[in-house]
């Protein structure tokens, strides 16, 4: 099967700064990845490449096989993007807007059933602006999967949430990757990349330091996925 996604010597910058230095990684269709890296390293920028937010400066990005700046049009209504800063409108209620683009999608999930599982019921009415953090975090998530995408980018997607919002946005992404959804998320929990992913990409000043299987990074688990991203990332500090 071909992968979902494939990103060969990507360079983004900006102005003077470069945030992906040539970085390559492919996802595996049907695949959990996470990408892992400290903070600056360039996980949104590269995620951002790949929903056709940002152009390349140089290297090539293609997901479902399509380029997503040319194909924008094409592949936008085959993935579903959470996006750190939210991305709904201020004023609108929460369960219109949620209601709203299961609507533009043929076969979307079941906007009850995400609202229950989410916990989203008491606060549908809520303009947006009003949502608490974890309220946005909840109903961006939603927003990204309602429409059943082919893949789902998750830009720290339980950043902010309670324990038990935490494991349900957990449970939802094992749902979807039974699905056959493919699911890249980003993360700075070493617990969440560690439970859920097939894959782990860890990024450092813009380019993939690391990759493998947890059980590849961790040996099997004879060390945590945190001492190695540690001394990945940081190796003086972990002598
Ligand atoms: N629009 C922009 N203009 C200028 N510099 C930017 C812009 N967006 C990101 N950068 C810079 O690019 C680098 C990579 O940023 P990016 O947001 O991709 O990192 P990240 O790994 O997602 O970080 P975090 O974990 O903090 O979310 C950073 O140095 C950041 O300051």
């Amino acid at each position: 099967m071909p992968a979902a996604v494939e990103i060969h010597d990507l360079v983004v910058r900006y102005g003077e700064k470069t945030a992906v230095d040539g970085l390559s990684l492919s996802v595996a269709t049907g695949s959990v990845t996470s990408v892992l890296g400290p903070n600056g390293a360039g996980k949104t920028t590269t995620v951002e490449s790949c929903e056709g937010f940002r152009r390349p400066t140089s290297g090539q990005v293609r997901v479902l096989g399509l380029d997503p700046i040319a194909d924008h049009d094409a592949l936008m209504p085959r993935i579903g993007v959470m996006l750190q800063e939210g991305g709904a409108w201020s004023g609108v209620r929460a369960l219109e807007m949620l209601r709203y683009v299961a609507a533009l999608h043929s076969n979307p999930l079941d906007v009850s059933m995400l609202t229950d599982r989410l916990e989203l019921g008491s606060c549908g009415r809520t303009p947006y602006r009003r949502l608490s953090g974890g309220q946005k975090q909840r109903l961006s998530f939603a927003l990204a999967i309602v429409g059943r995408p082919e893949i789902a980018f998750l830009d720290e997607p339980t950043t902010g949430l309670d324990p038990h919002g935490r494991r349900e946005i957990w449970q939802l992404i094992r749902e979807l990757r039974t699905d056959g959804v493919t699911v890249v998320l980003t993360t700075h929990a070493m617990d969440e990349a560690e439970q859920l992913s097939d894959q782990i990409h860890v990024l450092s000043a813009g380019q993939v330091i690391a990759s493998g299987t947890p059980g590849e990074l961790t040996d099997q688990g004879a060390r945590s996925l945190e001492d190695v991203y540690l001394s990945l990332t940081h190796p003086r500090k972990s002598e």
